[in-house]
């Protein structure tokens, strides 16, 4: 059959279903929100091709906490950032909320089919054999580990700006901490050197660099339609069409593909043979292998399974802790008062720490650095990296509400029931910019409003860390929570022990680019990747 006969086949089928859909009325026609701008796309365009959150914070000041949009084809969709609903969806409803097929997809093709795209008692097994190697104790004892990756930064700028014309330099931010998290975590979860911040031509650094920009940044008309299309397609045509599709805007993905499984493939045979001969590491991939082995066999995982888990590391490990350090950097030039603070604050840590005789910091001096603690917090309420959650009702189900709406037809509603098969997205952005819970100046990066009582409200219990939604909650919440936090503590520290950091003339061009993670781009320059250029000198040693 013709290319062209599928397409029109599928938008038919498309219309058909979605004639249905439109024509039966329930709850989710009288909730308020935008009017759709076409029938064919809907308020998609609108929602994922703004600026990470714009669009969402303009619907929440005009409708509220819970706004039905349109998606393709005349679908109902709800949009929702109220927080008892959130903790409904993410944390009681166990697995009766379930990420969209379509979804799920994107992250079989970006990781594979490991944590982020499993669902239901495969997600449940999975996660178990993960969860050893993220507690407490293993994520603090990563923290040496992260000073040296910080250092192997300031190294190579030292030596960059003692070459340059009065010690002074312009640096693309993300491109660097793109691989100085890599090499974080190739250490802490494999005990693997990539040297990719040594060594720009390291092929795992070169072809994770600006993978979901160039793939889901700025995605068209075309491809969110075709995104809604792929719903009616069974998964094996949806997964082959995408491995096989030469499409460009595919090619970072299969490059990624091809060399993340031959690292991960050596990997877990490294890890195997490592734990035969009882000499297993502590890194978090010897973890996983030793509690696989410990599991019962039904419940043990593949070694496709295993490989998927590090791609799923790989990728989740340190795009997401990249980008919140580059968005952290691009505050502190825009506040350089909080930076001076910030850099006192170390200086005294450091004090402290060199009376012990230690040249380093360690975890309780981090601990106990309430600004560092407090910016870090503001930084992953106002600037969270993962965006949306997509969530579908895998039964009927009642969504409790913090705030009651109002329909169009006047009735108050307190919950929200919806059928099987009802689809959410869940704004990040959003539920963390609730003026209610944050303040009314919610919309402000503010790090003092976490050290001032009574500034951040307590409402319900969401997500594991300051009631965020940023790294989501319940059965699917992020991991790598306390690596991350203590990761960009850690670089942050050693950045700012060393180098000030200015802004050049692009400041005002940096916008926040949706490419499921929130990546800095130039307006004007997208074609150009990530970017976030500051000026670089050293920092003033002893008191500022
Ligand atoms: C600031 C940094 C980070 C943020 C904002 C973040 C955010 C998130 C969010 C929102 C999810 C849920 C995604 C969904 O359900 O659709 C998630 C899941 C996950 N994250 Fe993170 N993450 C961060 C860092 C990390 C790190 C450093 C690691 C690993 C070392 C990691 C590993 C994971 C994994 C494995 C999952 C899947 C969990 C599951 O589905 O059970 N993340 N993260």
């Amino acid at each position: 059959m013709e290319r062209s006969t599928i397409v029109v086949l599928l938008a038919i089928s498309a219309i058909v279903y979605a004639f249905y859909k439109v024509t039966k009325r329930t709850v989710l026609d009288r909730i308020p929100g935008p009017a759709s701008k076409s029938f064919i796309l809907g308020n998609m365009g609108e929602l994922m091709q703004n600026q990470a959150g714009l669009t969402e914070f303009s619907w929440q000041e005009t409708y509220g906490n819970v706004v039905r949009f349109k998606a393709p084809f005349g679908m109902d969709r709800l949009l929702v950032s109220d927080p008892k609903a959130l903790q409904h969806i993410l944390m009681t409803s166990g697995y009766r909320w379930r990420k969209y097929r379509e979804r799920k997809e994107l992250s079989r093709l970006t990781s594979g089919k490991g944590l982020l795209w499993a669902d239901g008692n495969t997600h449940k097994r999975q996660r178990k054999v993960m969860l050893p190697g993220f507690g407490t104790p293993e994520a603090k004892n990563f923290l040496p580990l992260f000073f040296s990756c910080a250092a192997t930064i300031s190294r190579r700028w030292s030596d960059i700006l003692l070459t340059s014309e009065n010690q002074s330099c312009v640096f693309n931010i993300p491109e660097w901490a793109s691989r100085a998290t890599l090499d974080a975590i190739g250490q802490a979860a494999f005990d693997y050197n990539f040297g990719a911040a040594d060594d720009h031509e390291s092929e795992l650094g070169k072809v994770y660099q600006n993978m979901l920009l160039k793939t889901f940044g700025s995605p068209s008309d075309g491809t969110l339609i075709a995104l809604e299309l792929f719903r009616l397609l069974p998964s094996f045509i949806v997964e082959f069409i995408n491995d096989y599709n030469p499409m460009s805007r595919l090619t970072p993905v299969h490059k990624v593909t091809k060399v993340a499984n031959a690292v991960a493939k050596e990997l877990v045979s490294t890890k195997y043979n490592a734990l035969l001969e009882d000499k297993s590491k502590h890194d978090i991939m010897s973890l996983l292998v030793k509690a696989n082995a410990g599991e019962n066999p039904k419940a043990r995982l593949t070694d496709a399974e295993l490989i998927s888990q590090m791609r799923v590391l790989l990728l989740a490990g340190h795009e997401t802790t990249a980008n919140s350090l580059s968005w952290l950097l691009y505050e502190l030039v825009r506040n350089l008062d909080l930076q001076r603070k910030l850099r006192a604050e170390i200086r005294a840590s450091e004090k402290v720490a060199a009376s012990r005789g230690d040249s380093e910091l360690n975890i309780h001096d981090l601990e106990s650095m309430p600004l560092l603690g407090a910016t870090v917090k503001e930084l992953l309420r106002y600037h969270p990296v993962a965006i949306h959650m997509f969530r579908m009702a895998h039964e009927d189900d009642v969504i409790p509400l913090s705030t009651p709406i109002t329909t169009m037809t006047g009735e108050i509603l307190t919950e929200i029931p919806v059928s099987k098969g009802t689809r959410t997205v869940i704004s990040i952005p959003a539920y963390n910019r609730n003026k209610e819970l944050f303040g009314e100046d919610a919309q402000i990066f503010n790090p003092y409003r976490w050290l001032e009582p009574d500034h951040v409200k307590r409402g319900v219990s969401l997500g594991p860390f300051a009631n965020l939604a940023t790294f989501s909650g319940g059965t699917r919440s992020c991991i790598g929570w306390r690596f991350a936090i203590i990761e960009v503590q850690a670089f942050i520290v050693e950045l700012l022990s060393n180098f000030e950091f200015s802004a050049t003339p692009q400041i005002d061009k940096v916008r926040r680019e949706a490419a499921i993670v929130m990546v800095p781009t130039i307006e004007g320059e997208i074609e150009k990747g990530s970017q976030l250029p500051l000026r670089v000198t050293f920092a003033p040693k002893g008191g500022d």
